[in-house]
């Protein structure tokens, strides 16, 4: 079946509804139409397709998702945070067929054992392998473990890497005391580095959700059940008393010249997969929500769900550059400063173009020491909730082939850089709707840094990833712009250096360093893109919106499946995660709809 812009009027009902054409929908929807070519599954995205487009297929394009002028991303506008300085961040979010999987930076990361065990019946670590196994085709280490063989989208180092950069990381992270691990997204390996893998083919494509699940089955020939309509902004789930009936949706006014509201009804189920900062918000228009929320923006209450939107998670990023002794081919400085020429590398098929410049990744923990170092409350909670969980690091860092931003004003150059970010943030936002109009700004607060313990363990990234680079052949000393402005008399302070370092001591941080540090953090800490936990899993009473068959609490023929569901954060990129919510969640409503198995 084709991809509509416009559905044909004849088309009044379908069987299946799904909100959102992102990362997990993608899969769900083929899944669905895979498992009875009777059931019409309609999927509805604000987005644009995504089938061929340069920009989605060759890795090393991914910077132009970023640029604010993209239009396959929605910026989520946050307002003022009084624990941020007042700063008011944008957190980007997938805005196409295919979501954050056809935008993201395509790191491969999994969740670790203990982080599925801590969800609901039927999601623990064993009850997921099948289906992290299910989706994948991995290309890497230690292939015959928690790793899949046959499934649709392919994992593997792509065709190009860094190589002197990334084994120069790896020695120096092994001085600072974190080995290299084979296979660190086993669910059980810590503390270590490792040679990326990513959502890369061995053949240098990204794989994404459209293009490896829904493409494929839209253009064989055999799924005339399965639809697709884009450029379209889902308004409001239609109810009949409290059972999902249908939606109301209208043409995205960025794509297409405004339309009236349109409805379609869904015979058996509508499913909900517009992303975390997405979904919340499609439901709170619905009427399910929290009553205050819902009274303010003036909509009747359908079902009490107070947890709607309210546990928003993210994992907080902080990314440093350095200079570098490194050739033009080494980082990705000559693409952001457009010192290349992209037609050319396509039409020559570049293999950098399977390259998305991250070479390493890692989950890392403190030693007992630096837990001390780091001050009572600090160590109170390190003793509470990861001294004996050995399976959680503190930690997950990449290192990043170039300077982390927009160029504009840096001296032509080669950059390195180390991204860090904390994987179980104790601070929590929320978003809200404050009307009905998706033109209005919605009520988003990220919560970063809400809680200190969350800024201490930034400290401890800052000073532990300054250690690695330090200890790096081709380092050449900090860019100073993206440090904290230590005073020129501190150990700390940054220097440009002619050579690598010799004989490396560990900086001797004073008092005062620490408290630039801080400063410079709640200055400077952005989104990892990593939104989670706004309609999370968990029993109604403790703020949760879907029970573990991912049925929304008070309402009939409702579910939810994307990164809005975990109950808890996880150590690792969400992409992985995401795709695996698609499989199971899928395998859910097949049963459910007793269409049987997916094949
Ligand atoms: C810039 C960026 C970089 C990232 N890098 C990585 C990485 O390197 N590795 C990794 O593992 N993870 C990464 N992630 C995270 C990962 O991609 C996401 O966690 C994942 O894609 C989320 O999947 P989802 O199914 O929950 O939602 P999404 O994939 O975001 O899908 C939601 C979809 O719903 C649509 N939608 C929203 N509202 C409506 C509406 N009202 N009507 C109709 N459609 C609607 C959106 O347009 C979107 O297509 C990154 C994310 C981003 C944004």
């Amino acid at each position: 079946m084709a991809v509509y812009t416009e559905l044909p009027q004849s088309l009044t009902e379908v069987d299946v509804i799904i909100v959102g054409g992102g990362t997990a929908a993608c899969i769900i929807a083929s899944r669905l139409s895979d498992a009875d070519a009777e059931l019409t599954v309609l999927v509805i995205e604000s987005g644009p397709d995504n089938l061929n487009d340069p920009a989605v297929v060759h890795p090393l394009l991914f910077l132009s998702h970023l640029l604010p002028t993209s239009k396959r991303t929605i910026f989520y506008q946050g307002t003022a945070e009084a624990q941020l300085g007042g700063r008011k961040l944008v957190v980007p979010s997938g805005g196409s067929l295919g979501g954050g999987s056809s935008i993201n930076l395509m790191m491969y990361s999994r969740a670790q054992r203990s982080d599925w065990n801590d969800w609901g019946p039927g999601w623990s670590a064993e009850e997921m392998i099948p289906y992290l196994k299910k989706l994948e085709t991995y290309h890497g280490p230690n292939s015959g473990s928690t790793h899949g063989l046959e499934g649709p989208t392919l994992i593997s180092g792509g065709t190009y890497r860094a190589h002197r950069s990334e084994n120069d990381f790896i020695q120096a992270a092994n001085k600072v005391g974190y080995p290299e691990i084979e296979d660190l997204q086993d669910l059980d390996s810590n503390n270590g580095v490792q040679r990326a893998l990513r959502f890369i083919g061995p053949d240098g494509k990204r794989q994404d959700t459209a293009h490896r699940y829904l493409h494929p089955r839209l253009q064989d020939g055999k799924h005339p059940n399965l639809m697709v309509l884009v450029e379209s902004q889902v308004l409001r789930i239609l109810f009949q008393g409290t059972k999902a009936s249908g939606i109301e949706y209208q043409p995205n006014p960025a794509f297409q010249s405004s339309g009236t509201k349109k409805r379609i009804a869904a015979k058996k189920m509508v499913i909900v997969s517009a992303g975390a900062l997405g979904t919340p918000l499609v439901l709170e228009k619905s009427g399910v929500g929290d009553p205050e929320v819902l009274k303010r923006a003036s909509v009747p209450v359908v079902a009490e769900v107070p947890g709607v939107g309210k546990e928003y998670q993210d994992h907080h990023l902080l990314a440093y550059p350095y200079h570098t002794s490194l050739d033009a081919d080494e980082t990705v400085d000559a693409l952001t400063g457009g010192r290349l020429d992209i037609p050319e590398l396509i039409a020559t098929n570049a293999s950098i173009l399977g390259w998305n410049a991250q070479d390493v990744g890692a989950k890392i923990r403190p030693t007992d020491a630096e837990v001390d170092a780091l001050g009572p409350d600090f160590k109170a909670t390190w003793d509470r909730d990861f001294k004996n969980n050995i399976n959680k690091p503190l930690v997950s860092m990449a290192l990043i082939s170039g300077f982390p931003g927009d160029p504009t004003g840096l001296p032509v150059g080669q950059y390195i850089s180390l991204s860090t970010f904390s994987v179980y943030p104790y601070s929590r936002g929320h978003i809200h709707i404050n009307s009905t109009n998706p033109s209005d700004a919605v009520d988003f607060q990220t919560g970063f840094f809400l809680s200190p313990i969350d800024v201490t363990k930034h400290v401890w990234a800052y000073k532990t990833q300054r250690e690695i680079m330090r200890r790096m052949a081709t380092y050449r000393g900090e860019l100073a712009v993206g440090h904290p402005p230590f005073p020129p008399e501190s150990d700390a302070v940054c220097n440009k250096t002619d050579g690598p370092l010799t004989n490396v001591q560990n900086i001797k941080y004073t008092v005062e360093d620490d408290a630039i540090i801080r400063t410079w953090l709640i200055d400077n800490v952005s989104t990892t893109w990593h939104s989670l936990g706004t309609c999370k899993m968990a029993p109604l009473a403790q703020s949760g919106v879907v029970d573990s068959n991912l049925n929304v609490y008070g309402v009939q023929g409702l579910k939810i499946a994307d990164m809005s569901i975990p109950p808890g954060n996880i150590a690792a990129n969400t992409a992985n995660t995401a795709f695996a919510i698609g499989e199971r969640a899928a395998d859910i409503f097949i049963d459910e709809l007793r269409l049987g198995k997916s094949p």
